[in-house]
This record gives structure tokens, C-alpha cells and sequence, in this order.
């Protein structure tokens, strides 16, 4: 996630300086690889105005271990680990100026979504920069009820997993139907882009749609018989709120 954010700002602000911390080797070459300066090591002392926190909820307390001097940071930092929550990270980080924000990998490409959430602490020019900062990235919405932050990391964060999940399996079909791989892969970005497009216009429940498709007595009708019949719908749901019971246990409260 923190290389998708990094290709993010910069596509948005190309003039940004942008420094990637890596540990790991092989993901290190392959941010430098991608345009952006990667280290090994969070120098000390930090210069950044911004420090972006994407590591495993899991590793935070070997971060902390590592980096203790994070702790003297004065900076804004922003924080995209599942389940963390705002006073344990101003208390482990030592920092009033804290935002977690629940991005996606969209935002990669400026057409993400992030969630965020202040620290009651911050100030409201450091609000205003993170603003500018982050909607580069795409949609933007700040909340101030943490208890959503759980739900947005099973949305907003996962959300590109379950419509690549869905993409899955319109593009097995195309194969098993004969279409060569380059244009299945082709139809199935299309009908995700071009179905998006018609969601944004129509600004109705997204149900209005696919029932717009399923002409009386025709084929589609046949096809989401099958997907109701097997409760497609409640099991996507019950899959998000089970990845939201897990951020909550991702993190020490809320
Ligand atoms: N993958 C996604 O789409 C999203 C992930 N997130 C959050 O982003 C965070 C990262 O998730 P992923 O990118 O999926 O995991 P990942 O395991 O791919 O990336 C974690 C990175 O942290 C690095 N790391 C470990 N220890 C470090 C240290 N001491 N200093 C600097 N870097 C260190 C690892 O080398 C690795 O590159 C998690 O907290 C997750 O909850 C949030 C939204 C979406
Ligand atoms: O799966 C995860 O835990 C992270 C948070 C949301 C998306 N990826």
C-alpha cells in the first residue's frame, strides 16, 4: 500500500520530493525501480513534513523498536494500518499531529478512495495540508466516529479485492468460452470501467442498474436467478463484516 500511495502523490504532484522507506531488498529495487527514491532505514533525524506509517498493523511494535526516534518527530503522520487506532498511535508515536486514513491501490493511479480521521489533537492547518495532500489520491472523506474506521477498512481498503474477485471470474468465463486471454482481460476491465461510469451517473441504488440490463424473459434474468438463489449478495455482505470484525481485532481498542 505505501508504493501505492507514493506513485500516487507523485502522479498527482510530480514536483513532490518523496522518499520511500524499505527494508526489504527486493521491494526496495522495485520502488526505485517504479521513480521513487527508496531506503533501507527511516533516517534520524526525520526531515520529512509528512511521514506516511504503512506497515503491518502486526510489525508496529518492531517499527517502534527499530525507529525510536520517530518518537522526537514533530511532523504530520498519517497512518494506513488496519484496526490502529488514533490514541494508540498518538501515545506509541508520541505525536498530536496523527491521522489515520484507510486508503486503497487505487489510489495509485489518483482514483482511490481514503477515508481519514484526525487525532482531536491536530491543528487545523496540518488538517487542511493533509486535505490537499490526500485528494490527490481520489475521493476524499474525512469522518470523525472512529468506530467506521473498521467498516472503511473492509470497504474502502478491501473493496479492490472483491470487484478484482468478481473481474476473476467474468474473465475465467471469457477463457472458457473460447475468448483469447488478452481479450478476456480487455472485456473485463471494460465492463468494470464502463459499468462504474453508468454508477457515477445515475447516482441510484446500484440495483436500478442491473435491473435496467435483465430485459423481461431474456438471458440475464437466468443469470442472477442463479446468484440470488445462491445468496451471492448476503455472502459478499457477510465477507465484509467479517473483514470488519477482524480490523477491530487488528487493533488494541477503539
Ligand atoms: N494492501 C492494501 O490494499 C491496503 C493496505 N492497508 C494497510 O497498509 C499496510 C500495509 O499493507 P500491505 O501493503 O498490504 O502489506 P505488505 O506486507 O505488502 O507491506 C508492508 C511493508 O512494510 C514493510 N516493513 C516492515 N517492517 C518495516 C519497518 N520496520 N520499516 C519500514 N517498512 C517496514 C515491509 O517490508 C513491507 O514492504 C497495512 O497496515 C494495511 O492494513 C490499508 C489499505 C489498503
Ligand atoms: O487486508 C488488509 O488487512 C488490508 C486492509 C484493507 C486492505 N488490505
Amino acid at each position: 500500500m505505501g508504493s501505492a500511495i507514493a506513485l500516487g502523490l507523485r502522479r498527482a504532484n510530480p514536483e513532490s520530493s518523496i522518499l520511500a522507506i524499505e527494508p526489504d531488498a527486493v521491494r526496495r529495487a522495485s520502488i526505485i525501480n517504479g521513480g521513487i527514491t527508496a531506503i533501507e532505514i527511516l533516517p534520524n533525524p526525520i526531515a520529512s513534513e509528512v511521514l506516511f506509517l504503512a506497515t503491518t498493523p502486526q510489525d508496529f511494535s518492531s517499527f517502534l523498536e527499530i525507529n525510536p526516534h520517530i518518537k522526537k518527530y514533530k511532523g504530520i503522520i498519517i497512518s494506513v494500518m488496519a484496526g490502529t487506532c488514533i490514541s494508540e498511535l498518538t501515545d506509541r508515536l508520541n505525536c498530536s499531529q496523527v491521522f489515520r486514513a484507510m486508503p486503497n491501490l487505487a489510489c495509485a493511479e489518483n482514483e482511490g478512495v481514503t477515508i481519514v480521521l484526525a487525532a482531536a489533537s491536530v491543528t487545523q492547518s496540518n488538517s487542511k495540508k493533509v486535505k490537499n495532500l490526500l485528494s490527490g489520491l481520489g475521493l476524499l472523506l474525512f469522518i470523525q466516529n472512529e468506530k467506521l474506521m473498521h467498516s472503511a477498512t473492509a470497504l474502502v481498503g478491501g473493496g479492490p479485492a472483491y470487484l478484482s474477485f468478481f473481474a476473476a471470474a467474468l474473465y475465467e468465463y471469457a477463457i472458457s468460452s473460447g475468448f483469447e486471454k488478452a481479450s478476456a482481460l480487455l472485456i473485463t476491465a471494460q465492463l468494470m470501467s464502463g459499468t462504474s461510469r453508468l454508477l457515477k451517473l445515475a447516482q441510484d441504488d446500484p440495483i436500478k442498474l442491473c435491473e435496467r440490463v435483465m430485459t423481461p424473459g431474456g438471458t440475464t434474468q437466468q443469470a442472477v436467478n442463479i446468484f440470488e438463489k445462491n445468496q451471492i449478495k448476503k455472502t459478499i455482505i457477510d465477507g465484509l463484516k467479517t473483514a470488519c470484525a477482524r480490523s477491530a481485532t487488528l487493533g488494541r481498542s477503539t
